[in-house]
C-alpha cells in the first residue's frame, strides 16, 4: 500500500514519534512525504520514503495528483490547526480529494493510531482489490 505522510512543522516531532513507534507496520508499505517531513522521517528512521516538493513549493499538490489518480492508498497529515499556513489552499485541497476519492484520512495521532492499526489487521484490503482492478 502507498501511504503518504506529511507533517506541518511545530507536528514534525509527533510525526517521527509516529513512525518510530510504527516503524515495523510501515516498513512493509511504500511510504511518501513532502519534501522536509520526508528528509525528517528518514534521517530519524532509515526508513526509505519518496519525496515530493515542500508543502509551500507544491508537494500537497503532488500528493493530491496521486490521489487523483487512485496512486495513493492513505494519508497521514498532521495538521497545524494553530499556525497559519501561506499554501492553505493546497492543504484545504488535499483534504478535499481524500474525500472526493475516498482514500482513508488522519489528520492527527489519535485517528492515524487507528488507520495504522487497521492496516496491519487487513482491514484496507479493499484498496488493494481496487488497485488490481486498476492493474497496478
Ligand atoms: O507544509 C506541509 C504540508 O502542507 C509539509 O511540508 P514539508 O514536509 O515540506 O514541511
Amino acid at each position: 500500500m502507498k501511504i503518504a505522510l506529511i507533517a506541518h512543522d511545530k507536528k514534525k516531532a509527533d510525526m517521527i514519534q509516529f513512525v518510530i513507534a510504527y516503524k515495523a507496520i510501515l516498513e512493509k508499505h511504500e511510504l511518501y512525504a513532502t519534501g522536509t517531513t520526508g528528509l525528517r522521517i528518514h534521517e530519524a528512521t532509515g526508513l526509505p520514503i519518496h519525496r515530493f516538493q515542500s508543502g509551500p513549493l507544491g508537494g500537497d499538490q503532488e500528493i493530491g495528483a496521486m490521489i487523483a489518480q487512485n496512486k495513493m492508498d492513505m494519508v497521514i497529515f498532521f495538521r497545524d490547526p494553530l499556525t497559519a499556513q501561506p499554501h492553505e489552499p493546497d492543504v484545504s485541497a488535499l483534504i478535499r480529494l481524500c474525500d472526493v476519492y475516498s482514500i482513508p484520512l488522519a489528520t492527527n495521532m489519535g485517528t492515524a493510531e487507528i488507520l495504522i492499526k487497521g492496516l496491519e489487521r487487513g482491514d484496507f484490503a479493499w484498496r488493494k482489490i481496487i488497485n488490481e482492478k486498476q492493474g497496478e
